[in-house]
């Protein structure tokens, strides 16, 4: 049970699960933003395709739409459901220990947990993402951080951090949200980011920057 992150999971990105057959080809796993959804536990309940689910409701304070009333509950119920083999949640929601019934119920049916966070400004200093990854490990079997890049410089630094911790044996992903942070989305694979986020439809991008599946796949299989 429970989705692999030993190796790089390609994840589709989408409010809606009818896009699945359309995925297929493509992704190892269907991320499923349930805070873009309208009814996402009836969505679940009525899921019937092949590829995993990883689960995400992010905060509205995390760059998400779903409000702080109901969000975690509605993220511990998801985890009840059969093709929900992974659950991402806010690495501050943790720390707060908002998520404590969140964590219970992905422990309770061995699904994987990936901790995330998020900059939509900027790219913290190395030290910083380095720290924050560290964290989000301590309680997830992937430590996730998107950042904004601003420069090249961004893209190296985090690129680095990537490198210096997959060489620790940490199991991380990391990706540069924006135009000039595109590039790290195929890039950081090679450094050990072990999740893809891409949307079926280009028209529907999750965040900024994001290349559509079958690019990011072509990208991603020639490079890693
Ligand atoms: O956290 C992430 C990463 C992401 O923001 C990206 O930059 O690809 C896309 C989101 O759907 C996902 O939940």
């Amino acid at each position: 049970m429970g989705v692999d992150f030993d190796s790089f999971v390609l994840a589709a990105s989408t409010a809606d699960l009818t896009d699945e057959p359309a995925a297929r080809k493509h992704a190892d796993a269907i991320e499923f933003r349930m805070d873009l959804a309208d009814d996402p536990l009836a969505a679940l309940q009525a899921y019937d395709g092949e590829l995993p689910i990883l689960a995400t409701n992010r905060a509205e304070w995390e760059g998400g739409r779903a409000e702080d009333q109901g969000r975690l509950e509605a993220l511990t119920e998801a985890a009840t459901f059969g093709p929900v083999e992974a659950i991402d949640v806010e690495l501050e929601s943790i720390l707060d220990g908002a998520a404590e019934q969140v964590l219970e119920a992905v422990r309770k049916r061995n699904v994987s947990l990936v901790a995330s966070a998020h900059d939509f400004e900027t790219t913290p200093p190395r030290p910083e993402m380095v720290r924050t990854l560290t964290e989000a490990g301590k309680y997830a079997d992937v430590a996730k951080l998107a950042v904004t890049a601003e420069s090249r410089t961004d893209t190296l630094a985090l690129l680095s951090a990537t490198e210096q911790l997959t060489a620790h044996g940490a199991t991380v992903a990391t990706m540069a949200m924006g135009q000039l942070g595109s590039h790290t989305r195929a890039v950081a694979p090679v450094y050990g980011s072990k999740i893809g986020y891409a949307p079926v439809d280009p028209g529907e991008a999750t965040a900024p920057g994001q290349y559509d599946l079958e690019t990011l796949a072509d990208l991603v299989a020639r490079l890693v």
